[in-house]
Formats: structure tokens, C-alpha cells, sequence
């Protein structure tokens, strides 16, 4: 598959675009008009900046209003065209955009537009380049690629093409199987973007809310398989005027759109929809098929260690061993594996370094580790690597939210005598049902807003998560978004918070204490209310819930009394839905403002969203010192 990116998709000036073009390894760059004409560097100059990054222009855009005008400023587009051609020749590319017209101007008609592409083709061949026309989705006459096709068909010169774009066809629901039968010669390029459910007008839905194929809700791959139908094999070029991309790392935006595009292609490969020429790879490995969170490391330092310990063995664990060459711990409880990281070099230290104690790295059960690193290598995850002692396990880690690892971990791997090679264990120490938490329920990470979309399809592209709605939840300083991804049998959850508002919980979480990570952990026990009596009788600082809630909980739902009774005591947060019954509640925060939850679920599948608000306004009442409220 051959890729390229739009300049228009991507923040900063041309250089900056075309670095980020370049270092994510796509093949060319479509020149929008404004950032050429924005830059103090002529035609030339341009085209050779692109040249030495290792790029090729695959299309220069955009041409507006050109077909079927009157004459005098028919005579003037045509002059305009010719303008243009020469640019294009100085800039070394030899294909342009011509969007349908929505000039007032404009006179209707196939014909009249199917003549005028064609005395422009004969200008063009002259020039040595060629016009692609497509089909603008509030073009004035032409709004529909079946429409466009069937002006290039009758313009009937090889120097007119169609151009196709997904947004256009799709946005306004055209069936996109009338591509099938369009000649691949005549797709002079295809041009990709998705975008997100909205009730807006076209255009503004196209100009500020287009995202990465994937990571909205247009059947984007039925689009591409109605492309490969037709056996073309030109770009990929993906074109996405989107306001957080244009404000985001230009770096990151490239990366995600590559990956997007081998998400989506291997997605038709694996479905048999994708024409797999010679030149094309083998679909990757299938999404990782996970299986839970098989440990959660934290990094700190000596001073630091010792609040973090105490709050480990307060909710039930127990120091189980020493590992062997390394300052590193590991606790246990049921199923649950923690390890603390004192080292003072690696990227734990580095991370306590820039972050303070937090959650440097994940280690993520799966049934073919190996198969996961190879996924994640081909949608361009950063592999990580770093020296073992001796008879020492290397595990697969990637780099995750915000430089921390998430280490694949195979199933047997993740077995017990793994952790006996690498420690040096206490009798017993697999054995401990502390306060009865077993295994971690969910992670959540909060990261920039701008950076939800990215997180989300990387979880999404590498690992068999699936992409739940949404949800915005009200925190006192804002909104923050909260985006879940969860296996099917529900033993990995991993949760995105995001906030655009600075004083949100989330935010200040961000920007001034750890940074994008994890922010809480839930584990899970089978019984609440033993555990919460253990905590309770261990002096665990437990979330205060307002008693107005229970009074509300009260009306709502049937509950024991006994039980509200409980749940009034000790802040036992509840939801209930057709899948069953919830259990949550919450420590209060350490400095820094990382937390945990506790959780009992009684087939319930969801998250407790409803309860969101006001354990976000609870905690922000009683959020921690070096955490003010305003
Ligand atoms: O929004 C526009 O005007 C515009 C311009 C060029 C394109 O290729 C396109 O898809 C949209
Ligand atoms: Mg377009």
C-alpha cells in the first residue's frame, strides 16, 4: 500500500509537516495550496525540501470553481489552471485537485462540465500533468462521486481523472459499492478520512471534525474494500481537517494516521476484502487476544517507597520478596502482583524522575505474546527493550501513555515460578487472600485531550479491545471524557479520561503533578463488605459519600436495609442495570492525585458511570495537599 498525507491534516509549518511525513515512513505528501503559499521558499525549493525528506508529492490542492463557467471568467479559469500547472512542474508533481464548483457563477450540466475537463486535459497534457475532479458533498451541481465519474467518463481524456474521497461519498451516505465498477486508470487518486456521528451541516462537519479512518463512525472500510475492488494500487492519502489536529504534535498526528491506514488494510486483508497484489505484505498477527492485567509496576524512589507500601499492605498486600539483582519489591494478594521499583537507574527511575511515584509500567496477559509484539511493530508501536541479569526473563514491552511500557506478557509467562526465577520469594507467598482483592478490575490512564483519539485507536489497532461510546462525565472544574476499551469476556479494561477544561481533576492530574498515565486502579473482590471491613479496621482512608446520594440510591432501588445501612457507613458507591449489580469504593488520593478503587461485581458489566459525578465532585473536595482545588 502506498500512503500520503495531506499538509492540510497536520500542525506547524511545511518543514514541520514534512518531518512528521517523513519520520512516519509515508511515501508522499499532498501539497495543500496555502501551506505552499505560506512558505518564503519558491516552487523549487519546495519540491526539493520534499525530495530530501524522502517524499514525493502525490497531489497538489486544492483548484476551486473551474467547470462550467461563462465566459468571461471561463477564459480566467482556464488561465488560472495554466498558473497553476507551471507551479506544479517547478514543484515536481504532476497531479491536481479540481473540486466541484460552488461558484454562484457556475452554469448546471454534465456536458458542459464533461467539455470544459476536457480542454483542460488537452492543456494539461501539454503541461506533462494531469486533473483529477471529485466531488465536493456541498459541491453546487456536483455533489456525488457517481456524478463526477460520469462527467470524467464523458470528458474521455487520459489526462482527466476521478479523485475519490471517503468523506464525501460517505458523509452523505452513498453507497459505496458504485465504486466497484469504476476502471482503476481512472482513479487518479483516493483520498481517506472518517469522521464522527454529528448533526452538522457538511461542510463544517468536513472542516473541523474529519478524524482517521477508524476513529469515527463512517463505514470506511466498505469504502476501501469498493477501492480494491477495482485492483487499484496508487496512495492511500489521507486528508483530515480536524481543529485538535491542527493545534496537536504533528509527529503524533502522522503516526496515527499511518497506522490507521495498516489498521484498516490489514482489516480487509484478514476479512479477504483487500486486493493483496504482489507487492502487498501478509495480513499482521490477529488483535492480541488478551486476558487481564498480569502485574502493575510502580515507580519511586527510597524516601517515597514508604507511603506507598504502608498503602499496599493497608488494602491487603503483603510483601511476598526481594527481586534478586534489582531495588525492587513485589506485594501480592490473590491473583495480584505489584511490584514497586526502587532502582536508580532504567526507565523506572527515569520515570519517577519526571513524574514522581506512578505507574510506570503495565504488564498485560495475552495468549500469543510474541504474535502481539509483532502486530504492535507493524502499526508502528515503539518496541522497548533493556538489559536482564542472568537466568532473568525478557519480556516484550511496548511504549505506552506517556513513555510508560506495557509489557506483553505470555500466559505462561505470567505463571507463578516466572516470578520465583526473578525473586527471591517469602514461604507462602502466592497464598495471601489479604482483604480478598483478587485481580485488577480496570486501569484507567488520563492523558491531553488532544491525545484521546491516539490512545484510543492504539489500544484499539493492537489488542482485541473493543471501543465502547464515550461518555463526557461532569467534574466541579469541567468535563472530562472518558473512553473505555474492553475485551469481550471483560478480563481487561482499560479506561481513557481525558479534559479540556484545565481545573478538572483529570487535567490538573496532567499538567501539574504526574503527567499523562495511570491515574487509578481498580481491583476487584468478591465480597465488598468484607473488604471494606478489613480496610475499615486497618484505618483506610476511604472516600466520603454524601449522604444524599443514599437517600437517592434508597428511592431508586430496592435495597436491603442492612445493606444501604453499610453502604452509608463506609461510602459503598452502587448501580444496577439489566447485567447486574455494581460495588465501588474509593481511597482517597495520594499526593499527585494517583488513587484506588475497589469494586464487587455482580454480573454487571459496566463501569458505574452513573455514579461518576459524584465521586469526581467528592474527590475534589477532598483532594490532597500539593492537589489545591482551585
Ligand atoms: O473543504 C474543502 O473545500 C475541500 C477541499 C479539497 C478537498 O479535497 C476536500 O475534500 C475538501
Ligand atoms: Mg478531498
Amino acid at each position: 500500500m502506498k500512503t500520503s498525507i495531506a499538509t492540510v491534516s497536520l500542525s506547524g509549518n511545511l518543514a514541520d509537516k514534512l518531518n512528521a511525513t517523513a519520520a512516519a515512513g509515508f511515501n508522499a505528501v499532498e501539497i495543500f495550496e496555502n501551506d505552499f503559499l505560506a512558505s518564503d521558499l519558491g516552487a523549487r525549493e519546495v519540491g526539493q525540501m520534499v525530495r530530501d525528506a524522502g517524499l514525493e508529492i502525490s497531489l497538489f490542492q486544492p483548484f476551486r470553481d473551474f467547470e462550467g463557467l461563462p465566459e468571461p471568467q471561463r477564459a480566467k479559469a482556464f488561465d488560472r489552471a495554466k498558473h497553476k500547472f507551471e507551479t506544479m512542474n517547478e514543484l515536481g508533481t504532476d497531479l491536481i485537485l479540481i473540486c466541484s464548483t460552488v461558484s454562484p457563477l457556475a452554469l448546471g450540466g454534465i456536458d458542459r462540465a464533461a467539455d470544459d475537463l476536457r480542454e483542460l486535459g488537452e492543456i494539461a497534457r501539454a503541461a506533462g500533468v494531469r486533473v483529477g475532479y471529485e466531488a465536493l458533498a456541498w459541491g453546487r451541481f456536483v455533489s456525488d462521486h457517481r456524478d463526477a465519474w460520469e462527467i470524467v467518463r464523458r470528458a474521455d481524456h487520459p489526462n482527466v481523472g476521478l479523485i475519490l474521497d471517503s468523506f464525501h461519498t460517505l458523509a452523505r451516505g452513498i453507497d459505496p459499492s458504485s465504486i466497484r465498477s469504476i476502471p482503476k486508470d481512472k482513479i487518479f487518486i483516493v483520498q481517506m478520512a472518517d469522521a464522527p456521528k454529528l448533526n452538522l451541516d457538511l461542510l463544517s462537519w468536513s472542516r473541523h471534525y474529519r478524524n482517521m479512518p477508524g476513529q469515527g463512525d463512517l463505514p470506511v472500510a466498505d469504502f476501501m474494500a469498493a477501492v480494491e475492488a477495482t485492483g487499484y494500487d496508487g496512495y492511500y492519502s489521507l486528508e483530515i481537517f480536524n481543529d485538535q489536529f491542527r493545534a496537536g504534535s504533528a509527529r503524533q498526528t502522522a503516526v496515527d494516521g499511518r497506522r490507521s491506514l495498516f489498521f484498516l488494510m490489514d482489516r480487509l486483508k484478514a476479512e479477504g476484502r483487500a486486493m493483496n497484489g504482489p507487492s502487498e505484505s501478509e495480513p499482521l498477527p490477529a488483535p492480541a487476544k488478551t486476558t487481564g492485567v498480569s502485574f502493575i509496576e510502580f515507580a519511586t524512589d527510597g524516601a517515597s517507597a514508604g507511603a506507598l507500601s504502608a498503602l499496599l499492605v493497608s488494602i491487603g498486600f503483603r510483601h511476598a520478596g526481594r527481586h534478586r539483582s534489582k531495588d525492587v519489591d513485589l506485594y501480592t494478594q490473590g491473583a495480584l502482583r505489584v511490584v514497586v521499583n526502587k532502582e536508580t537507574e532504567g526507565l523506572a527511575h527515569s520515570a519517577y524522575v519526571v513524574h514522581g511515584t506512578n505507574v510506570c509500567a503495565l504488564g498485560l496477559r495475552m495468549a500469543d505474546a510474541a504474535a502481539a509484539l509483532k502486530r504492535a511493530e507493524g502499526l508502528l508501536a515503539a518496541p522497548f527493550r533493556q538489559p536482564v541479569g542472568p537466568g532473568e526473563r525478557e519480556l516484550a514491552a511496548i511504549r505506552g501513555v506517556g513513555g510508560s511500557l506495557l509489557y506483553l506478557v505470555a500466559e505462561e509467562a505470567a505463571l507463578e515460578r516466572q516470578w520465583e526465577v526473578d525473586f527471591d520469594l517469602e514461604p507462602g507467598w502466592n497464598v495471601h487472600a489479604g482483604a480478598g482483592l483478587g485481580v485488577v478490575d480496570h486501569v484507567a490512564q488520563t492523558v491531553r485531550y488532544e491525545d484521546m483519539l491516539s490512545w484510543t485507536l492504539f489500544y484499539h489497532s493492537i489488542f482485541d479491545l473493543k471501543v465502547m461510546p464515550p461518555l463526557e462525565v461532569p467534574d466541579p472544574g469541567g468535563l472530562v471524557l472518558s473512553q473505555v476499551l474492553e475485551n469481550a469476556e471483560g478480563s481487561l479494561r482499560v479506561v481513557l479520561n481525558g479534559s479540556q477544561s484545565v481545573r478538572t481533576l483529570s487535567a490538573r492530574f496532567v499538567t501539574q503533578f504526574v503527567g499523562p498515565g495511570v491515574q487509578h486502579v481498580a481491583f476487584r473482590t468478591d465480597d465488598i463488605l468484607r473488604t471494606v471491613e478489613t480496610l475499615h479496621a486497618s484505618g483506610v482512608d476511604l472516600l466520603p459519600i454524601p449522604q444524599n446520594y443514599y437517600d437517592d440510591l434508597d428511592a431508586k432501588f430496592d435495597l436491603a436495609p442492612d445493606l444501604l445501612g453499610a453502604m452509608r457507613r463506609f461510602g459503598i458507591l452502587y448501580d444496577r442495570d439489566d447485567s447486574g449489580e455494581y460495588f465501588q469504593i474509593y481511597l482517597t488520593a495520594l499526593n499527585g492525585g494517583f488513587f484506588i478503587e475497589i469494586v464487587e461485581r455482580r454480573g454487571y458489566a459496566g463501569l458505574g458511570a452513573a455514579n461518576a459525578a459524584i465521586r469526581l465532585a467528592t474527590q475534589s473536595r477532598f483532594a490532597p495537599e500539593g492537589m489545591p482545588t482551585r
